[in-house]
């Protein structure tokens, strides 16, 4: 992916014409597939100068996929009076400085930390043992199992890097579901004894937390299952997944 950022300078007198036209345009421009994310902001300080912001697939799928495409055509219509206003028009490469602010807690902080994911997962695996369709999966787990699944899940959320540094990361977990022919059943058991641990230990049961919760728990229990089976060819190597609140962020009140 590659930004671009278009700064332009435009008189107050052409303000509102200047936005409503980009209004229009960004309805071509979100259309093309070469473009990831748009955004045009105005400065505070200096009312006449605006920067746009466009995330591209790439550098060449911008240049030679946008610009021939007919997105193009209809996006550059709108703006074309602007043209002779534009200051720098420049494409800039990500580099490895980035990453999100404190200003929303990690789900790790909002399910309690590591204490609460140890709950959880202590709560869990007592009923796992005891259950007829998982229980003899886990048959001769370490009993150090649960502590472990509990960095797992810390580490996911936002939490310290424990099971990568202490445990093997992601290879580890994965070594330990290769061969083991999970199926669907067993995992919707699986999912649904974690969901009830939740409940009795006590995890936050917001909407939103739940959402992101459940979400994990899907994607990696259908992951686990695909890696299991005695077909498969997972990726050997790779970080331990983040996961974040997706779409609904948690409500901090008013
Ligand atoms: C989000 C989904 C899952 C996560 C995050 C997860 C996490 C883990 C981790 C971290 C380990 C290795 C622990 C260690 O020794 O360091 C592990 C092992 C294991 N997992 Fe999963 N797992 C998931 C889904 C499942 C499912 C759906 C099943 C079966 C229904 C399953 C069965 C097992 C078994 C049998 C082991 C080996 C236990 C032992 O003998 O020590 N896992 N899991």
């Amino acid at each position: 992916m590659i930004v671009e950022y278009i700064r332009y300078r435009v008189p107050a007198d052409l303000r509102d014409e200047f936005e409503a036209a980009y209004a229009r345009a960004a309805v071509p421009l979100g259309a093309a597939p070469q473009c990831v994310e748009y955004e045009l902001t105005r400065c505070t300080e200096d009312e006449q100068s605006y920067i746009l912001r466009i995330v591209w697939t790439s550098e060449e799928d911008h240049l030679t996929g946008f610009r021939k495409s007919e997105h193009f055509t209809a996006f550059f219509e709108q703006i074309r009076p602007y043209v002779d206003r534009i200051e720098e028009m420049r494409h800039y490469r990500r580099t490895a400085v980035a990453g999100a602010g404190g200003s929303v807690p990690t789900l790790y902080d909002w399910a309690g930390g590591t204490e609460a994911f140890e709950r959880l997962t202590a709560a869990f695996y007592r009923e796992v043992l005891k259950d007829d369709l998982v229980g003899p999966l886990f048959a001769h787990m370490d009993p150090g199992h649960p502590k472990y699944v509990a960095m797992w899940l810390s580490e996911v959320f936002g939490g310290p890097a424990r099971y990568t540094e202490e445990r093997g990361g992601y290879h580890h977990m994965l070594s330990r579901h290769l061969g083991k022919g999970i199926t669907e059943r067993q995992r919707r058991r699986w999912v649904g004894l974690l969901l009830d641990a939740a409940d009795e230990v006590g995890l936050p049961d917001d909407p939103e937390f739940r959402a992101a919760f459940v979400g994990y728990l899907e994607w990696g229990t259908r992951l686990a299952l695909a890696n299991s089976q005695p077909d498969a060819h997972p990726v050997q190597q790779a970080p331990v997944p983040h996961w974040g609140w997706g779409v609904a962020p948690p409500y901090l009140g008013a």
